[in-house]
């Protein structure tokens, strides 16, 4: 499918010299859900606003919907829907106003029926009338992403959205993210729980310290870079690793009662069957066995702490 952004040799040094992006490529396909994660300060944001047109970058060039975002920043700005971090708008002016206003700062024509269906996804229709400051922090939320949609952009950019909000409003996000992305729309998203990348996107990214480190298909990542780990529950707890068992790489856990085994499931011989029979041949007896994989967590602090650890070595 045709790329809908294309980001070549994007960097970013601030003004006090900070460097917050090293050299960035990336292509979203149009239609895609693309997680872009990593910890606080990985740059983020900076990229986000660059593609946005908020912040310039240092080099580089970004290409929405088929033009330069600083050629073409008419019909790129309109393309695109930006939900924020943080709650920014008229706190004086009405939630039907502020939506509608929106629609008009990126040209489009008035669409009532537009701005009408907009507010029911979102369970405001009954607060159109109420001014936003007025509203919980979680209605504020609401109206940010009210005020993204409310051009119809082919591509939504989620900072963050689900930081600090209820169960509830973040499981209305996922469900409208789901029916935009079927209506359709392009969504980045960028998040910390991790969770929601693992059940939500298409392809994920990773970002450490300004660099892209990973690009990658969420099932294909998974199954790469996923690890399984065997627990034995023993019938008698050990007090230490039987020397008899040093060619596996194994933990005790709960007080001896748990044998750990992580293993790569990709691998010819997951030593699973091995250690067994040794276990046998030892003496060892265990009531249960069970298997359980990596989670795309365990994936992400895996490959963010990799550096720092290589680095150390
Ligand atoms: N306007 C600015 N001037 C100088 N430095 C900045 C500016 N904005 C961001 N930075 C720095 O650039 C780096 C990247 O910040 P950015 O907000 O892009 O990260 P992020 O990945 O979005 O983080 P978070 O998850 O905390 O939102 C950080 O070290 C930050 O302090």
């Amino acid at each position: 499918m045709a790329s809908i952004l294309s980001v070549r040799g994007i960097s970013k040094t601030y003004a006090g010299g900070h460097q917050a992006l090293g050299t960035i490529d990336l292509d979203v396909a149009e239609g895609e859900i693309f997680a872009l994660l990593g910890p606080n300060g990985a740059g983020k944001t900076t990229l986000i606003s660059i593609i946005c047109g908020i912040v310039n970058a240092s080099s580089g060039t970004v290409t929405v919907d088929g033009e330069d975002i600083i050629k073409g920043y008419r019909h790129t700005r309109s393309t695109i829907g930006l939900v924020p971090q943080e709650i920014s708008t008229d706190m004086f002016e009405r939630v039907i106003d502020t939506v509608a206003l929106s629609r008009g700062l990126f040209g489009k024509p008035r669409d009532d029926a537009h701005i009408e269906k907009v507010l029911r996804e979102l369970s405001l229709w009954d607060k159109r009338f109420a001014k936003v400051q007025e509203l919980s922090g979680g209605m504020k939320r609401r109206v940010m992403i009210a005020k993204a949609l409310s051009h119809e952009p082919k591509l939504l950019f989620l900072d963050e959205p689900t930081a600090g909000v209820d169960v509830e409003l973040r499981r209305d996000m996922w469900e409208l993210v789901r029916r935009l992305r079927d209506g359709g729309a392009t969504i980045i998203l960028t998040t910390h729980y991790i969770e929601e990348a693992e059940d939500m996107a298409d392809r994920v990214g990773v970002i450490s310290g300004g660099k892209l480190i990973l690009v990658e298909e969420k099932t294909a990542l998974m199954k790469k870079l996923g690890r399984k780990s065997l627990h034995v529950t023993l019938s008698e707890p050990l007090g230490a690793i039987p020397a008899g068992l040093s060619s596996w790489s194994l933990t005790l856990a709960d007080d001896g009662h748990m044998l750990d085994y992580q293993f790569d499931a990709h691998a010819e011989d997951t030593g699973v069957s091995a250690l067994l029979s040794r276990l046998g041949e030892l003496g060892i007896g265990y009531k249960d066995l069970n298997t359980e994989e990596s989670s795309l967590e365990d994936i992400f602090v895996d490959l963010v702490h990799r550096p720092a650890r290589e680095a150390a070595a």
